[in-house]
């Protein structure tokens, strides 16, 4: 039986307004994303994830990064974790998710480039009215730590934060947006601290 790690999901963690220009933002520059990729060969896979991402958020960078640090003594209170030597770069990455968009069980943790990284938290974006349904983040227990927990979803509400160590295993479950207008997708903004 396993055992569910400490997970965050906080609501409203930006103002409203600073949250409504990063939608806009989102939302009006849909010449940025591009299909997706996954594994070590970076390739489209439609059995694994499907999605849109991009990493130019512009300005948006910054602002997110130091709002993301500046949360970090509560993460690392919220997780449970011990300091550890953080990477100056950031990693972040902006994402849509439309009709049939998910992203199959996986870590985030990667041997190679990206198998530095520690803390994923992924911050979510949508209009209003919601327009999507669907697109929970589902974190799982880990089946090596005895315990009786059940797999949790969290809801990608508009503002909130969702945190967890990388090497925990989660999934993006299927969305579905009836209308397929772009504006009526599951944004989210997926930032990564590294370790050193
Ligand atoms: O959008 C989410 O809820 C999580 C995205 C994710 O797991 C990832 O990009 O690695
Ligand atoms: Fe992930």
């Amino acid at each position: 039986m396993p055992r569910l790690f400490p997970y965050m999901h906080v609501e409203n963690f930006l103002d409203e307004d600073l949250s409504q220009q990063l939608l806009a933002y989102a939302v009006n520059n849909k010449d940025i994303y591009t299909h997706s990729l996954v594994g070590k060969e970076n390739k489209i896979n439609e059995k694994v994830r499907i999605s849109h991402v991009s990493r130019e958020l512009g300005p948006w960078e910054k602002v997110i990064q130091e709002k993301v640090e500046a949360f970090y003594p509560q993460i690392r209170q919220g997780l449970g974790m011990a300091d550890f030597n953080k990477r100056k770069n950031f990693e972040i990455e902006l994402a849509a998710h439309g009709d049939g968009a998910f992203f199959k069980p996986h870590i985030d943790m990667r041997l190679g480039e990206t198998g530095d990284r520690v803390i994923s938290a992924v911050y979510y974006l949508h209009g209003t009215p919601k327009n999507f349904a669907g697109g929970g983040l589902k974190i799982y227990p880990m089946e090596i730590f005895p315990g009786d927990d059940q797999p949790v979803v969290l809801e990608p509400t508009h503002n909130s934060l969702a945190v967890f160590q990388s090497y925990v295993h989660h999934e993006v479950l299927p969305v579905s947006c009836p209308s397929g207008e772009f504006q009526d997708y599951r944004f989210a903004i997926n930032c990564w601290i590294h370790k050193a």
